[in-house]
């Protein structure tokens, strides 16, 4: 069953084509992660997944949303795909329990005993139960970054959308949000597309990789194969140039 399907997607800018002739199909519990060089249309393409932006040509299902139509309500699409952001947007006025409990008890109407039961145990699972009742500013970055999953993963998404979550972190903080990203990924059913410059992350988290390059998909490979083995000079160029670790 697929969770995301796009048939000859086009996105424009004004004149700028920034998705061109997208196809792509991604079942539930897939866990891609998208790669390729700055401006080649990565956030662009999850950022179509939620309406954030919108395509102009083409059919976008998500799912089972139909983002083509005029009539899609984004309100009730987006209550099943969270998204994490490079930024972090915490709610800087609350507590991270509160920041945590607020989306299920506005939206979903969760009980508060279980609203807040199920949030510590999130924390917990980001490890960062012993922060519940610190704000936000009083805890680093990286912390910060576990918090807004855990906040995503409070309205039970489908589908959860990372765009580049671990670009704006300091470098010591990063593997403690990747291992979060794999762990969260790896539990659950749900589905994940993962932006990302990380590439031994992308190498441990991945099912598929698709690589993108000038607004294309330009592979669309299971991670074994497209490490190994790519299959484009232009995939190829991009391997040889980033640093793995
Ligand atoms: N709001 C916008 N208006 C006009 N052009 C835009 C807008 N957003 C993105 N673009 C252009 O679209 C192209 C794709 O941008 P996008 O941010 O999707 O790339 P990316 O692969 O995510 O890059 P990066 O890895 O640097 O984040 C770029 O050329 C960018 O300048």
């Amino acid at each position: 069953m697929s969770m995301i399907e796009f048939h000859d997607v086009q996105k424009y800018y004004e004149h700028f084509h920034a998705l061109i002739d997208i196809n792509l199909e991604i079942d539930k519990g897939e866990t891609v992660v998208l790669i390729g060089p700055s401006g080649s249309g990565k956030s662009t393409l999850v950022r179509t997944i939620n309406g954030l932006e919108r395509i102009q040509a083409g059919k976008l299902i998500v799912n089972n949303h139909d983002l083509s139509s005029p009539n899609t309500n984004f309100d009730i699409l987006r209550r099943d795909v969270g998204m994490v952001f490079q930024h972090f947007y915490l709610y800087a006025n609350k507590t991270v329990l509160e920041n945590i409990m607020l989306a299920p008890r506005i939206v979903l109407k969760m009980p508060e005993e279980q609203n807040r039961t199920e949030a510590l145990k999130l924390l917990d699972m980001v490890g960062l139960k012993e922060k519940a009742n610190n704000m936000p500013s009083q805890i680093s970055g990286g912390q910060q970054q576990r918090v807004a999953i855990a906040r995503s993963l409070a309205m039970k998404p489908r589908l959860l959308l990372f765009d580049e979550p671990t670009s704006a972190l300091d470098p010591e903080m990063i593997d403690d949000v990747l291992q979060v990203i794999k762990r969260v990924t790896s539990v659950s059913d749900m589905t994940s597309l993962i932006v990302t410059h990380e590439m031994g992350f992308a190498k441990e988290v991945a099912n598929r990789v698709i690589f993108m390059d000038a607004g294309q998909i330009v592979e669309d490979d299971q991670k074994e194969s497209f490490f190994q083995q790519p299959k484009t000079e232009r995939a190829r160029k991009f391997l040889s140039k980033i640093i793995t670790h």
